[in-house]
Formats: C-alpha cells, structure tokens, sequence
C-alpha cells in the first residue's frame, strides 16, 4: 500500500488557565461525569497553571519520529491532531487534504482496546472526515501496541531504573505496582468483538503488566487502576491505586515503584494522581515510593512507531510478544469488528 503520510492522534489537553474549561467541557460532552468530579479535575490543571504537557510530549515524540524518518528512509510527513484540543483533529485533516494528503496512517497515542483507547480514536478519524467533507484523505489507523517489544522493554528498564532509585535497604521487598486508567467495569465488558469475551482492555493492560514485570526481572506485582471519573454508584475498574497501597502498607510492605504502564507519557494523570496524590498517601503510610518512567520519551518509542508503519508499508511481521489479540487497524474509523467497543449507552438528557 502506499501512504503518503502519518497523523498522530492524541487526547488533547489544555495550553493555559483558560483552555481548562472548555478544554473539560469537549471531554466530558454527554459522558455523565458529575459537575464536582469537573471541578476537582479543573483544579488539578490549574495547579500547574493550567499546562497540561501532553501537548508538549506529544511535540516531541514526533520530532524523534520525524528523526526515526530519516534515518531509516521513510519518507512520509507527520501531522499533529487532537480529539479535545488544538491542533484539533478535524483542523489537521483538513491541512492534510490542503496539501495534497490522499491516504494515511493514523498512529494513535493509546496502545489499548476498548472505547476510550480504540474505538473513540475510529470516532475522532469518522468525525473528522466528516467536517472535512469533499477530498478528506483516506485514513488508516495503526493496531493497539500493548505487548510491542519496544514498549515492554522501555517500561522494564524503566522499572528496574525505579528500583535502584529506591533505598537500598527497601529495594528487596519493594512491590512494583501497574497502573493504567480505570473504565466503567461495563465499557470494559464491552470491550474486544462479543465473540472475544469482552474485557479486551483489562486484560490487555493485566498482560502489558506481565510481559513488563518479566522483561524487568520482577517476581511479584499487582495490578491497579486510577484516575475513576465516574459518579460513585457506577462500578469502574478497581481497586484504586490509594486504596491499594493502604493495604499494602497494611500487610507491611515498605516500598512500591507504580509503573503507568496505561499511558505512554507523563501526562496530567501520571503527574497528579500518582506524582502528587499516591506520593502524598505513600508519604502518609511511611511507604518508600517511586514511579517508572514512561515510554513515550526513550528513543526506542519512535522506532515502535516507525516499525508499525513499515508492518503497513512494506510487510514487516507485526512485533508482538502477548496472546491477547491486537485490533485498531481499520479504515475511516469503521470499528474494528461487528459489535466491538460499543460506546456506552448514556442516559438520555431529562
Ligand atoms: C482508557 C483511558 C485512557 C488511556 C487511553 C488514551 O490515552 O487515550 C485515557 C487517557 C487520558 N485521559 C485524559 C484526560 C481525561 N480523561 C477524562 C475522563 C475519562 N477518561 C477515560 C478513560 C481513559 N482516558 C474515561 C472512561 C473517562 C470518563 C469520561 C468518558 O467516558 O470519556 C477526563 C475528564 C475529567 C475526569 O473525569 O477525569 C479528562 C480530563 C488524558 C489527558 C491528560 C492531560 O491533559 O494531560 C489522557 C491521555
Ligand atoms: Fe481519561
């Protein structure tokens, strides 16, 4: 096949103090997420004055994958769209078809299955050729990445440089903790085609979390999640990542290192809800505590991203190391499979 360039697609977070509402307002749009859970999020923004990095290290991945290019000969240009802010998806398609874009790859900045990590990045592609109308490029997006090795081996060296950083004398017992974004406990049934079984998110995280605790020579971890937005009497993914280590302190663990390994750079959730807030409980428990990096940094992030466009251009095998099955390539955002990732049923507006 031949494409002609490469769109990275991403979340979109906010530049300054006033994008933060707007900014809460595109994401949340009709998800049912309680005004004071909004305000609570706002404030965490606002904290670091109204930044959000992803932006940034979404700038900087690309500038490695533009380098990654060239190095390797793949000639193909990189663009830069959001689904919740500027350089807004639909602006960027439009650039694209502006200069002449006919038929791309689409990398998508979440490794995962699921509505929230696949099938709403399908919705941002549709939504975007849509508002684009007449000559919108044809886009393909890349496969969910989680058991790539390039990623297990970025979170693994991530880990294991985590652990030195801790006290030598805590190093031997400390518990190595993954984390990843908390779903309703129903988007995550739905997630994978029906025939799959669902769960295809968790279970994907929970076999990242393996393959990464293998690679970094970790006989024991657990698996938690984080960032619940949802109102309290909707089940999410548990536990939290504050409640756990209470109870790990309650069964006299001393130390942890919390790998992200949901989130390929440290964004707002990685830098408040583990940074300050599981940091701060580590601290109220007496707990050593420190967090692996992410991949989204290491050189070896634009080389995953390279090679999952040579598997489309020129028939690389796919690299992959897991047993649950990777999705995500489809064209113009048609889902995956029949019935796959459906979005969650919301309530109608009274
Ligand atoms: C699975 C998953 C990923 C990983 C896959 C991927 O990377 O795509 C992810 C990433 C991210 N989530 C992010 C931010 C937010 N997520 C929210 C809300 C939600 N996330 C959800 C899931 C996920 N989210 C869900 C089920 C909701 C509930 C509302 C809904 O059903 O959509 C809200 C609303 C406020 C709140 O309630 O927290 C915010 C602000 C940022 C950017 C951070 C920055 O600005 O640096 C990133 C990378
Ligand atoms: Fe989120």
């Amino acid at each position: 096949m031949n494409y002609d360039a490469l769109l990275v697609l991403s979340f979109g977070g906010p530049e300054g103090p006033d994008d933060v509402r707007p900014f809460l307002e595109n994401v949340t749009r009709g998800r049912g997420v309680p005004p004071e859970r909004l305000d609570a999020v706002a404030e965490h923004y606002l904290h670091f004055g109204g930044v959000s990095p992803i932006n940034r290290l979404n700038r900087e991945i690309i500038a490695a994958v533009e380098a990654e290019f060239a190095l390797t000969g793949v000639d193909l240009p990189v663009y830069f769209g959001n689904r919740n802010w500027h350089p807004m998806v639909e602006d960027t398609v439009a650039g694209m078809r502006d200069d002449g874009v006919r038929n791309a790859l689409v990398f998508p900045t979440s490794a995962w299955g699921g509505y929230s990590g696949c099938r709403q990045y399908h919705e941002d592609i549709a939504r975007a050729r849509a508002a684009v109308g007449e000559g919108a490029p044809q886009l393909t997006k890349l496969r969910q990445y989680y058991d790539h090795p390039l990623l297990v081996d970025a979170f693994a060296d991530a880990i294991t440089a985590a652990l030195h950083r801790l006290p030598a004398d805590k190093r031997a017992g400390a518990r190595v903790v993954f984390t990843a974004h908390s779903v309703p406990v129903s988007a995550d049934a739905a997630a994978g085609p029906p025939s799959a079984g669902g769960h295809l998110y968790s279970r994907q995280v929970a076999e990242a979390a393996r393959l990464c605790a293998a690679a970094a020579g970790v006989a024991e971890h657990d698996l938690v999640w984080q960032s619940r937005s949802g109102p309290p009497q909707i089940p999410w993914l548990e536990p939290d990542i504050c409640d756990h280590l209470e109870t790990l302190a309650d069964s006299g663990v001393e130390a942890v290192v919390v790998c992200p390994v949901g989130f390929v750079s440290d964004h707002l959730e990685v830098i408040w809800d583990l940074d300050t807030e599981a940091v701060e409980k580590a601290a109220e428990l007496g707990m050593a505590f420190e967090r692996a990096g992410t991949p989204g940094d290491d050189p070896r992030f634009a080389t995953l991203v390279r090679t999952l466009v040579q598997e489309r251009t020129s028939g690389v095998a796919a690299a992959r190391l897991g047993s649950e099955p990777a999705f995500g390539t489809t064209v113009d955002g048609s889902p995956c499979n029949p019935g796959c990732c459906e979005p969650p049923v919301r309530r109608r507006p009274a």
